[in-house]
């Protein structure tokens, strides 16, 4: 499977596999990695992954496994046995959940990046306090960041406006797995906490999660052309 150097993923966030196919057979998997999320996974199950595969995807498997550490550690073994490339669980788990599955694919020598959701990137500070959360999304993303690396895991799931903090905090081998990615003028929709893909990237932001830029774009390549010209342009 040919690995790619490009920082984008770009979210398959469809209702069938075939529209989800459809992009795929545009986009070029030299150019971008993939993201299978709750929405294509629980209408099409593991078929999508493998479609993705035949095609030379690597694979982010976006679940977001929150559960007991026996529950999610065999999820996460289950994810890599599909030879996914990447997969994540909720650091709100905790850090025996986290350990459970970080040390499940280590023990089968199993190569998935394991990464954690540290505070979805459509939560603002107000909705975090909603839920009990005392602090802002700054800090319980570099609280959930630290706990989450101390868990054994690759890195997070974050917005890019915590990246620069994480990179501190965490060095720049962690993975800071940014979506809330938005072009200029580009609808924010339901996400709160977003930023463009050049400034994430010179945040620190190690990827870029990107999906209805993209996907729901008139024309799908043009726009990823636009965010592919946007990087190089900063390079
Ligand atoms: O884990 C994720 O990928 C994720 C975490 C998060 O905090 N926020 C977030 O938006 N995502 C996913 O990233 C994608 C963002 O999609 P767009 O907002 O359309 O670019 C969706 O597939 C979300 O499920």
């Amino acid at each position: 499977m040919a690995a790619t150097e490009s920082p984008l993923i770009i979210a398959l966030d469809y209702p069938d596999l075939s529209q989800a196919l459809a992009l795929a057979d545009a986009l070029d998997p030299a150019r971008c990695r993939v993201k299978i999320g709750k929405e294509l996974f629980t209408r099409t199950g593991p078929a999508a992954i493998d479609a993705m595969h035949q095609r030379g995807f690597e694979v982010f498997l976006d679940l977001k496994f929150h559960d007991i550490p026996n529950t999610v550690a065999g999820a996460v073994e289950a994810a890599a046995d599909r030879g996914v490339w990447m997969v994540n669980v909720h650091a709100s788990g905790g850090r025996r959940m986290m350990e459970a599955s970080a040390e499940r694919l280590v023990k089968r020598g199993l190569k998935t990046h394991l990464i954690a959701v540290t505070v979805l990137t459509s939560m603002s500070d107000d909705e975090l306090h909603e839920t009990g959360v005392s602090g802002n999304a700054l800090a319980q993303v570099e609280r959930l960041a630290r706990l989450t690396q101390q868990s054994g895991l690759d890195g997070v799931v974050c917005s890019a406006r915590e990246s620069a903090s994480i990179r501190e905090l965490c060095g720049g081998a962690f993975l800071k797995v940014t979506p809330g990615i938005r072009p200029p003028m580009a609808d924010q929709g339901d996400q709160r906490r977003v930023m463009t893909p050049e400034a994430a990237m010179s945040a620190g932001s190690t990827h870029l999660v990107i999906g209805r830029a993209i996907t729901r774009a008139a024309d799908p390549m043009a726009a990823l052309a636009d965010i592919e010209r946007s990087l190089s342009d900063r390079a």
